[in-house]
């Protein structure tokens, strides 16, 4: 096995995380709304199962929006012009961050929401 090979490749994965961050407002809200809901997570104690459900969906966000980011560029790259495919290609890839963000919600809604009712009510 070439280590040296397999640990550059963690720098290549960490360079475009960290170009991401840079250059996507989208991802950087993620990451804040990351933060936002570990910290409420641990005030409000959650099981490990319920811990696992959290970090699977927070990281399912990051990296489809990495793949997102990545078929902006693409589409970039080989259609500068305006074209109805490109378009689509990206608002197909955008609608798949909606959808999975739109699902996190749900779940974090099914999580906290039996918690907090017990505390608001
Ligand atoms: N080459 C293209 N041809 C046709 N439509 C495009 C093309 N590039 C982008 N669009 C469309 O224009 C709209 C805005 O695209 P844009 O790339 O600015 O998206 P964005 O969400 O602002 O992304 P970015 O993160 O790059 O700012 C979207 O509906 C997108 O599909």
């Amino acid at each position: 096995m070439n280590f040296r090979k397999f640990f550059r490749s963690f720098i290549y994965a960490a360079n475009g995380i960290c170009h991401v961050l840079k250059s996507e407002q989208n991802f950087r809200f993620h990451v804040f709304a990351a933060i936002v809901v570990t910290t409420v997570g641990m005030l409000t104690g959650l099981s490990q199962i319920e811990w696992i459900i959290i970090v699977l969906s927070i990281f399912g966000m990051f990296m489809i929006e990495l793949v997102n980011a990545s078929i902006e560029r693409i589409v970039d790259l080989v259609t500068p012009e305006l074209h109805p495919l490109a378009k689509q290609a990206k608002d197909l890839a955008a609608g798949a961050c909606l959808i999975y963000a739109i699902c996190t919600v749900i779940v974090g809604l099914i999580i906290f929401i039996p918690k907090w009712s017990g505390i608001i009510l």
